[in-house]
């Protein structure tokens, strides 16, 4: 009990360590903070703050970020999907903190802190964080005002920044993707049925109309995009009343996209239905369009919102099934299953934790961008660390260690006379790497997902005398998108259903490894973390030493005969 206790301590302790590492001071010219008092006319029935308001609240902090760093007006374009942790209340004070992650060309991501404060008992807490993208307006001549670029200063930017590109990768190909998922059938036929208390989806249809005024609109005389949000917000709250026949509370928001601007004298449509209902959640589909004559409708924008109904713990109620409209209902009725697949591949992949067994994630097209994003974001997070101690030293390479919870991960670090993208060009092949790399007994290409982002089988030495250790890799190789940038290839275990392990053969799995390769510099650095071998390469960091720099000695033997090639 005792040991159990000092390592629930041991834990708490070094999770502030983390968050201390993380708090470091920005004073970045892009920061902006609003605070706000929670009144009941921001409220609902239950007292608690309305989201469309806090919507409101965000899309100013960040549209100021933006302006400030752009100099000029800006227009939001997007807002990330969102999830809500906490609901806040009446006589609570809301935070918000905002700031210029990255600027692209007229486009810039902001990201946004979204906090809680209770006045009476001193508590903080962290509601939800977003991610917006806004854009220059166009100047007279038609061009878009381009941005000047952002540099980071804290490791924490620098690690925004980075992951910034990851995201607006994963937001380009979001629309996409699902369009993809739709027509290649991953919906399985049969997850509809029917259910005898279901309520019909035409009861919970909503049609609501705005006209817009001068109060709704912003500094450019456009609709305030928050506006635009908190009525979308609005139908779809009443839409998902209908169905539950109570007060549901909004947790999580699909992407919002500003398809197109609205102005003053426009009449807003505001559609939303039900589009399914799941043991405990509700989807809303919801559409915003623009008109000024009826039967000019110009689709501006378009949101999913997942409800729940809250019990008096807090713990979500069992709500009435949805009987959906034949045709078109059906269509979003199966859509909605295929959007809560990728919402939960989503949150496993996001929410498992390090010293989780197994650590690979089944890969399947549905959840492949958000494992690629996990596998960079997981290799880049860890790079950005800062407490790796310098274990070893030989003929500048170098090996850094990083003891975390139950991790050990390592970094090596050396520089070769080639450029970046000819390094680049060796280490991402990695069918080739047994030729260099003497743990790598074999490496064969399972499948080419896309361009960037590959499906290996690699076999190894193991510990255990007569028997291979096998490995299934997905490799997302990087190069950079703007300065800054450094090559990237990430490697992390996923489960194939079509390679499940072999007899004779011990399955092994990596949770992150890589090489982080920077043109400056000309470093690389290769970063490997695995609770399973941590026993063997703890008490051998000598060992671990010498492997790792006979293996670069081959690498940079290699690496002028490849500059030769290129
Ligand atoms: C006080 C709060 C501020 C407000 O209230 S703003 C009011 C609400 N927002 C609006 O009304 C915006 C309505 N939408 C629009 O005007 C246009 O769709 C918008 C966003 C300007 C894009 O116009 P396009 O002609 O498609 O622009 P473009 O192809 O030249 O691209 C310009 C840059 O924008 C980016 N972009 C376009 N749509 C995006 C999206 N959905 N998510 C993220 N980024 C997006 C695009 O990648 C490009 O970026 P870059 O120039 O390469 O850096």
């Amino acid at each position: 009990m005792a040991s159990r206790k000092s390592a629930v301590l041991k834990n708490n302790e070094e999770e502030k360590q983390e968050e201390e590492e993380e708090e470091e001071v920005s004073d970045s010219p892009t920061e902006v903070k609003m605070s706000q008092i929670i009144m009941p006319c921001h409220c609902n029935h239950r007292q608690e703050l309305c989201v469309g308001q806090l919507l409101k609240w965000i899309d100013i902090t960040a549209c100021l970020s933006a302006e400030r760093h752009a100099m000029s007006p800006c227009v939001t374009a997007s807002m990330d999907d969102i999830n809500f942790e906490h609901t806040i209340r009446v006589g609570q004070v809301v935070s918000i903190k905002s700031k210029v992650n990255r600027a692209f060309n007229s486009s810039m991501e902001v990201g946004i802190q979204v906090s809680c404060e209770d006045l009476f008992s001193g508590h903080h807490w962290k509601v939800c964080h977003a991610y917006a993208t806004f854009v220059t307006q166009r100047k007279e001549t038609g061009e878009r005002v381009l941005l000047k670029p952002i540099v980071p200063e804290t490791q924490k930017e620098q690690l925004e920044y980075s992951l910034a590109a990851e995201r607006r990768r994963v937001r380009m190909l979001h629309d996409d993707i699902i369009k993809d998922l739709l027509t290649h059938g991953c919906i399985q036929q049969g997850d509809s049925v029917e259910f005898s208390n279901a309520v019909a989806a035409e009861k919970t249809k909503v049609e609501s109309v705005e006209l817009v005024l001068p109060p709704h609109t912003n500094h450019q005389v456009n609709t305030f995009g928050g506006q635009i949000m908190a009525w979308m917000v609005n139908v779809a709250t009443i839409a998902a009343s209908r169905l539950c026949q109570t007060h549901p509370t909004l947790r999580t928001i699909d992407m919002f996209t500003f398809r197109g601007p609205s102005q003053i004298g426009d009449r807003l449509l505001l559609k939303a239905i039900v589009n399914n209902a799941f043991t405990d959640s509700i989807e809303v589909g919801v559409r915003a369009e623009a008109y000024q004559d009826l039967g000019t409708n110009r689709h501006i924008n378009s949101a999913f919102m997942i409800f729940e109904v809250l019990d008096d713990h807090g713990k979500p109620c069992t709500l009435p099934r949805l009987q959906p409209e034949p045709l078109e209902g059906e269509r979003r009725f199966q859509e909605a299953i295929a959007r809560k697949k990728i919402r939960l591949d989503r949150k496993y992949i996001i929410s498992r934790k390090q010293c989780e067994v197994p650590l690979s994630v089944p890969w399947n097209p549905r959840n492949q961008v958000y494992l690629s994003y996990n596998n960079v974001s997981t290799l880049k997070t860890l790079a950005s660390r800062k407490k790796w101690r310098l274990s070893s030293e030989k003929d500048k390479v170098r090996l850094y260690s990083l003891e975390e919870k139950t991790m050990l991960s390592f970094r090596v670090d050396t520089e070769v006379d080639v450029p970046a993208h000819t390094a680049f060009s060796l280490l991402a092949e990695l069918c080739n790497r047994p030729s260099w790399d003497t743990y790598y007994q074999k490496c064969d290409l399972i499948h080419q997902v896309d361009d960037d982002d590959f499906l290996y089988h690699v076999v190894t030495p193991s510990v255990h005398p007569r028997i291979h250790q096998d490995f299934i890799l997905l490799a997302s190789k990087r190069r950079p998108c703007g300065s800054g940038d450094s090559y990237v290839i990430a490697l992390r275990s996923v489960l194939l259903t079509s390679h499940p392990p072999t007899e004779g053969c011990n399955r092994g799995e990596v949770l992150c490894a890589g090489f982080i390769i920077q043109d400056t510099k000309n470093n690389i650095y290769y970063n490997q973390a695995s609770p399973e071998v941590l026993p063997y390469i703890s008490s051998d960091i000598a060992g671990l030493s010498t492997s790792f720099y006979n293996i670069f000695s081959s690498l940079l033997r290699l690496l002028p005969t490849v500059q030769r090639h290129a």
